[in-house]
């Protein structure tokens, strides 16, 4: 994917507080118009901090520059952690309407809308209940609603699934699948969920203490697996396996294989290749 970048950070450092040591460190990052990008790093890394810096809510008086931040404000959405924190509706409706009342739409396209998102996240009939009775994986859905409502360029989301159980989380990449696909939308995500990580994203970055460490194409971003567990990062099972069978001459010239489906298909590729050998040698005797 290549072109103008829709977001660029340019040597954009950091600190909370005057004096302290930065929290993000001279950092350059581009976005790609429909993108899937992943941000992982220990606690305290400051994935958040970059996460509120691309979305343009810490304030621009640091030691750097935003090239190419000419986003309006409300062109990105961002989706914090704990949902819960972000509401302020006492129905889905009200907390879906309240963006877009903010941007003057009417009553009519208010409604329109909010059937709309409700639809695409995939919880219609939800209008009339309360934000703070539903699921963790429903409130994380809500919260992505109202995010959506107002047609951001960019969706950001800080560790959406650190709160939800496996079927809860599931829910939500597989909306973040959706969104992909079917809305075309750049999402900026950062998790401890490398499995699903590794699944979505076309690139991931990886921070260490401020710096980005690591902005690779995702197949060799996990095959850092030595850099990776150095920095307390989850490398998936499967890869670790990929990466063993390569090691042991098992596997050859294959690109990693990021999840089950991809290790079956490499190994079905082998076996016809193996398969194709034997018939050329049949052939020839
Ligand atoms: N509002 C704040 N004021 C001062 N320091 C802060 C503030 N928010 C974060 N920090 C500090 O900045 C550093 C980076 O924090 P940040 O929340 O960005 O990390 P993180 O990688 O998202 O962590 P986690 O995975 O635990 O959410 C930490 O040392 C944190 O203590």
């Amino acid at each position: 994917m290549t072109g103008q970048p829709i977001l660029s950070l340019s040597d954009v450092s950091w600190s909370y507080e005057e004096g302290q040591a930065p929290v993000l460190r001279q950092l350059h990052l581009q976005l790609q118009a429909g993108e899937a990008v992943g941000v992982v790093g220990r606690s305290g890394s400051g994935k958040t901090t970059l996460l509120l810096t691309l979305a343009g809510l810490i304030p621009a008086n640091y030691a750097g520059s935003f090239a190419g931040q000419r986003l309006a404000a409300g062109e990105i959405g961002i989706v914090f952690q704990d949902p819960e924190t972000q509401f302020i509706g006492l129905t889905v409706e009200e907390e879906i309407a309240f963006s877009l009342e903010n941007k003057g739409y009417s009553d009519q396209q208010i409604e329109r809308r909010i059937e709309e998102v409700l639809q695409l996240v995939g919880l219609q009939g939800f209008e009339a209940r309360s934000p703070f009775e539903l699921s963790g994986g429903e409130k994380q859905r809500v919260a992505i609603a109202s995010a959506l409502a107002v047609s951001p360029q960019i969706l950001i989301l800080d560790e959406p699934t650190s709160e939800l159980d496996p079927k809860g989380a599931a829910e939500v990449f597989q909306l973040l699948h959706r969104l992909r696909r079917e809305e075309k939308m750049t999402i900026v995500v950062s998790s401890h969920a490398t499995e699903e990580l590794a699944r979505f994203c076309d690139r991931v970055v990886l921070l260490s203490e401020g710096d980005l460490r690591l902005d690779l194409p995702t197949a060799s971003f996990f095959q850092q697996i030595g850099l990776l567990e150095q920095e307390g990062i989850f490398v998936p099972d499967m890869i670790k396996l990929h990466h063993w069978l390569t090691e042991q001459g098992q596997l050859q010239a294959e690109p990693t294989s990021l999840t089950v489906e991809e290790m079956i298909a490499a190994f079905q590729r082998m076996e016809e290749q193996r398969r194709g050998r034997h018939e050329r040698l049949n052939h020839s005797l």
